[in-house]
């Protein structure tokens, strides 16, 4: 038997201290603990903190693209030494693998990656990643780290996915951390805060957005801080941070890989009958189809919204954005077929 594979995503802020630098210790308490992981499970570790490690190296640095992009080429380095210092103690070896959206939405692609992954922990490597942002171009970037996680961790079919975060886990209204969360319904959705670190790209609601397809694909998924001395053991144990609990998912590798692309090349969004139709696992025609957000090209995956803007699964196109509305007026053209439809 395979072991499981767990992500762990660590957070620019979880990592850094008051000073604003990277903090040695806690990479060094990190590297302790996932050591141990490492014994039982096989360990992806998804690491921010390139931006936070180099930005000293840019003059006058005001956080726009262009200076972000050369912060991360410096700070990257920077950051995997730190971690192959404190992995060798354990003799563990780190691969730094810095990824880009395409490595996700081109399968062909996403099966090489998975398979070099495989062969790092063959080898007993630990691989660590984090978006190649000096090539990242705007519109296609990822929107922040937890959507790298969660690619991650729903295309290697994660047992479960640990994201870190300053604050130590999904907070209530009184700001109490709630424990187990069993579903992400309307109530836990109104919970999230919208306010974000200063040091990170990601806030609350994106990781709940992500949280909500991670779980909804069969992945238990954590949120939890990095105090005390065993802070994973503490959280897989659920005494630390929230748990959200796996929802029961039969969806083959293929339809998980569809559904996790779905997160960003564009949007269609559905009347009532098309949902319908879709429910029922019938292909997606134009007719049902009340417009369109974004740009993609015919192939790519995009997610479908019902006419409340509640994202209710995602498809493989057959027809471009253009093709798309064209179709609208034209009525029944595919759009696409059931079999590259997911529905949540
Ligand atoms: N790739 C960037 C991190 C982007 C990001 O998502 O940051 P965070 O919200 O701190 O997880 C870096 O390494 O600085």
């Amino acid at each position: 038997m395979q072991k499981p594979v767990i992500v762990i995503k660590l957070g620019t802020a979880v990592i850094t201290n008051e000073e604003g630098v990277i903090s040695h210790s806690i990479i060094k308490k990190v590297a302790a603990e996932i050591a141990e992981l490492f014994a039982t499970h096989r360990v992806v570790l998804v690491s921010s903190g390139a931006v936070g490690s180099g930005k000293v190296f840019i003059q006058h640095y005001k956080g726009s693209i262009t200076e972000r992009k050369a912060a991360a080429a410096v700070g990257n380095p920077l950051l995997i030494q730190l971690y192959q210092k404190h992995f060798s103690k354990y003799d563990i070896p780190v691969a730094q693998a810095l990824c880009e959206r395409h490595h996700f939405s081109n399968r062909f692609q996403f099966l090489q990656l998975k398979e070099t992954f495989e062969a790092f922990w063959q080898n007993g490597i630990l691989p660590i990643v984090n978006e190649n942002d000096l090539v990242s171009n705007v519109e296609l970037k990822f929107s922040d780290n937890d959507e790298l996680a969660t690619l991650i961790a729903v295309g290697f079919d994660a047992e479960t996915l640990v994201i870190c975060t300053s604050v130590g886990g999904f907070m209530d209204d009184a700001k109490n951390i709630i424990p187990r969360v069993e579903k992400i319904d309307g109530k836990v959705m109104g919970y999230v805060q919208t306010g974000k670190s200063s040091l990170g790209l990601g806030g609350m609601t994106s990781k709940l957005t992500f949280t909500r397809l991670a779980t909804s694909l069969g992945i238990q998924v954590i949120i939890c801080g990095l105090a005390g001395k065993t802070p994973f053991a503490d959280a897989l144990a659920g005494t630390t941070g929230t748990t959200f609990v796996s929802q029961a998912s039969n969806l083959k590798a293929r339809q998980k890989w569809l559904a996790s692309g779905s997160i960003t090349l564009g949007t269609i969004l559905v009347d009532k009958g098309a949902v319908k139709a879709l429910r029922q696992r019938r292909s997606l025609l134009t007719v049902g189809v009340t417009s369109v957000q974004g740009k993609f090209a015919a192939g790519e995956v995009v997610q479908i919204k019902d006419e409340e803007e509640n994202i209710i699964g995602v498809a493989k196109v057959k027809l471009d954005t253009a093709a798309i509305r064209d179709g609208i007026s034209q009525k029944n053209v595919l759009a696409a077929h059931a079999d590259d439809i997911v529905i949540f």
